[in-house]
């Protein structure tokens, strides 16, 4: 170890060093760590040397790093370029990207969110009506495929419109499990690797690609401007220099747009339905919730609703905190870094990687982390995240615009699922309203409880990019009359 540098994690092996237990579980990798060296070590990731930085100082470190030190292309390009398709997100100078990121979040308004939110219900109402899985007064039910299945359906029509969505019932369903086999973290580690799968996700990447250029192609010859969603957005975008965004960029969005929304909120929303049926009281105070401030005749869910229906926000809050999909996020380190506060510079050979889950189950910050209680996000809860350095964990937060808008550095923040800084998430308030649908409707028609009714609930599988429930992951139902 060179007198500069972190610590680093004992291993036997060369080039494995510490693949295995870092990528078995991550959380408790880095938590023993941590006790063992501090906030900032590094360790061995298939060869490379990986310095990892926790805290609110390393998010801070890591996430708001300066353009000309830190760089995400680099190390995600090799994951998503072959998915999303070229010139786009990680296949494009970051400022190309920040106009990107500005496209989508233009389409992701309040008027839109107002139109997503019938879409949404109608598409879970009509999906539990249709579902074999679904027949009858009660039963037991995987419930990660079923949510993966409503995701997929609630994020394309939104997203995506009604003619993107409709393809998801033939065609496009097979193509996007071909796109998803080539999402995984083995792609991530081995890309030069000439595996089988490549060879089915490059054509399918292809072929949806086409779909979406074939789309665009239609709506322009129809002068179509009804739908307000994201494609007819990014069709009538323009770079700076008023250069309007070719088709196949659109369309290579739109992929990347998918992606994102479908992972993301298909392991949140599995969760979510776990945690609830380890807490069907929880469930309870949910309907109740929705009874006092709608009405007993539940009306068709609105947009205004939600504002209405604070502890659905809190569930979705609370899971992110101990079931944020992406556990680890990573940066090139372009020059030599010095650690504020400490004698390390981290050199230009080592990826830095950030783990705001940390933090976010760091008892210093949440009373009792490890117990999932939606209540602790209230104003005078004992649970509440303890005030940090008189910084309370969410106001008062410095924001800074990238090029698509103010978002906040969230350097003292220990609650990041979300991200902070440059590569900030733009689809926050889209997966709030999009995961806050999903489960009120849920709550309308069924309780949830454990198989065995106990309060337990199932392990983490970190093998796949975006942690995610084991499978199966069974639950009983039963339909409230
Ligand atoms: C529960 C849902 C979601 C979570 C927890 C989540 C989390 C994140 C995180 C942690 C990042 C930062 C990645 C990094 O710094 O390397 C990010 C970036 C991003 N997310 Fe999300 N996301 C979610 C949903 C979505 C949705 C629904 C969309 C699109 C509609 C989306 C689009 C993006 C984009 C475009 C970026 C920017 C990447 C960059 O600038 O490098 N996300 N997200
Ligand atoms: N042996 C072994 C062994 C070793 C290690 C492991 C596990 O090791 C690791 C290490 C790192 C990671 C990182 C996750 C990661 C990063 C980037 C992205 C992304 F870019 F794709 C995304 O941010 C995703 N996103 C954003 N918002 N919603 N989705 C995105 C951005 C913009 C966009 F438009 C579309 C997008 F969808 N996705 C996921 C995961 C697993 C397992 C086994």
């Amino acid at each position: 170890k060179k007198p500069n540098e972190p610590p680093l994690v004992f291993h036997w092996f060369p080039i494995i060093g510490s693949t295995i237990t870092y990528g078995m579980d991550p959380p408790r990798f880095f938590k023993e760590n941590r006790e063992k060296y501090g906030d900032c070590f590094t360790f061995i990731l298939l060869g490379k040397k990986t310095t990892v930085y926790v805290g609110p100082k390393g998010n801070d470190f890591i996430l708001n790093g300066k353009i000309r030190d830190v760089n995400a292309e680099e190390i995600y390009t090799v994951l998503t370029t072959p998915v999303f398709g070229k010139d786009v997100v990680y296949d494009c100078p970051n400022s190309k990207l920040m106009e990107q990121k500005k496209f989508m979040k233009i389409a992701l308004t309040t008027d839109a969110f107002r139109q997503y939110v019938p879409i949404i219900s109608d598409e879970v109402t009509n999906y539990l009506k249709r579902s074999a899985d679904f027949k009858g007064k009660s039963g037991i039910v995987d419930i990660p495929p079923k949510m993966a299945q409503i995701t997929i359906f609630t994020a394309s029509h939104a997203l995506q419109g009604k003619e993107i969505r409709d393809k998801f019932d033939e065609t496009l369903a097979d193509l996007y499990h071909d796109l998803d086999m080539g999402f995984s973290p083995i792609n991530f580690m081995l890309h030069w690797a000439p595996l089988p799968w490549n060879n089915r996700r490059d054509y399918a990447q292809r072929t949806v690609a086409k779909i979406y250029m074939d789309t665009i192609k239609e709506r322009r010859a129809r002068g179509e401007t009804g739908a307000q969603d994201i494609m007819w957005h990014l069709m009538n975008s323009t770079y700076k220099g008023d250069v309007p965004v070719p088709d196949h960029e659109v369309a290579h969005m739109m992929i990347a747009l998918l992606m994102a929304g479908q992972h993301s909120s298909s392991s949140t929303s599995s969760w979510i339905m776990l945690r609830l049926a380890s807490r069907p009281d929880i469930m309870e105070d949910l309907y109740n919730e929705q009874v006092k401030a709608l009405g007993a005749d539940l009306p068709p869910l609105t947009y205004e609703d939600l504002a209405k229906l604070p502890l659905h926000a809190a569930i979705v809050k609370e899971t992110l905190r101990l079931h944020a999909p992406i556990h680890s996020i990573m940066r090139a380190v372009k020059t030599p870094m010095p650690v504020p506060g400490t004698k390390y510079v981290i050199p230009t050979d080592h990826v830095l990687l950030a783990a705001p889950g940390v933090s976010a189950t760091d008892e210093c910050y949440f009373p009792q982390p490890e117990l999932w209680e939606p209540r602790r996000w209230e104003k005078d809860s004992p649970l509440a995240p303890t005030i940090i350095r008189n910084v309370p964990a969410e106001e008062d937060d410095e924001k800074i615009d990238y090029g698509y808008g103010l978002v906040s550095k969230g350097a003292n923040s220990p609650y990041l699922p979300f991200g902070a800084g440059r590569h900030r998430c733009i689809g926050e308030q889209f997966a709030n309203v999009q995961l806050q649908t999903i489960t009120a409707i849920i709550v309308r028609n069924f309780k949830f409880r454990n198989v065995d009714g106990s309060d337990k609930v199932i392990g983490t599988d970190y093998a796949s990019l975006f942690s995610r429930p084991l499978e199966p992951a069974k639950i009983y139902w039963e339909r409230r009359e």
